[in-house]
């Protein structure tokens, strides 16, 4: 599955936003990916996830368990779990940090692939591989639905992306005037309260 395979998922899924939107990061954007339109239905979800596990095998082999950020990681890396046939966990904020919760259990040096929905500076990977790191995983890689830096976010560790592609965002006081003029979106979880 390329690039282009991909975003017709999300075409098809009415999934390809466009407005004035606050990223995760604090960037704004004029695009968003709204993934849980994708992730609702289950096959494309599993044709996705099932192309990415392929991608992660091919490249870093199989770990011993797949992690995902909480909230927008959590189907992807189930579906993307079941395709490698490893256990499927999640990490949660709590407190603003992301933890391992809810009983899930790395042993030592277990290795782990972590599993994102969508990356567009890295950040949230990097807050997620922390926590791993934390809770005794061994990160091999990470791996994502897509990425918006076309390659150029660093996570830390290799990023394998089944898609990759170049959003313009902005920072808050550097906003083009035609996004400005737009009432702004939150449509993520990081500022819930
Ligand atoms: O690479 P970054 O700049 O961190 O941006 C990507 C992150 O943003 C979204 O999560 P968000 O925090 O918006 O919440 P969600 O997972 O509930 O959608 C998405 O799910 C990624 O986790
Ligand atoms: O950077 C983000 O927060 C982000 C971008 C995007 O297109 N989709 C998403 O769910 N999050
Ligand atoms: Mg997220």
């Amino acid at each position: 599955m390329n690039t282009q395979d991909v975003l017709e998922e999300f075409r098809a899924s009415g999934a390809l936003r466009e407005g004035h939107f606050v990223l995760s990061s604090g960037l704004h954007s004029p695009v968003f990916l709204q993934k849980n339109l994708v992730f609702a239905q289950p096959d494309r979800c599993e044709r996705l996830c099932k192309a990415l596990a392929e991608k992660i095998v091919a490249q870093v082999g199989k770990p011993d368990v797949a992690i995902s950020p909480a909230v927008g990681g959590i189907i992807p890396g189930y579906e993307t779990a079941r395709h490698l046939g490893v256990q499927s966990f999640y990490v949660e904020r709590e407190g603003g940090a992301f933890k391992l919760r809810r009983g899930f259990h790395i042993e030592p040096g277990q290795t782990v692939v972590m599993v994102e929905d969508i990356v567009t500076t890295g950040l949230s990977s990097r807050e997620c591989i922390e926590a791993i790191r934390a809770a005794g995983g061994e990160v091999i890689a990470a791996a994502c639905i897509v990425d918006r830096s076309g390659g150029k976010a660093d996570v830390g560790v290799p990023l394998i992306a089944l898609a990759s592609m170049e959003v313009p965002a902005y920072e808050a006081d550097k906003l083009p005037p035609e996004l400005a003029a737009i009432p702004v979106q939150d449509p993520g979880s990081r500022r819930l309260r």
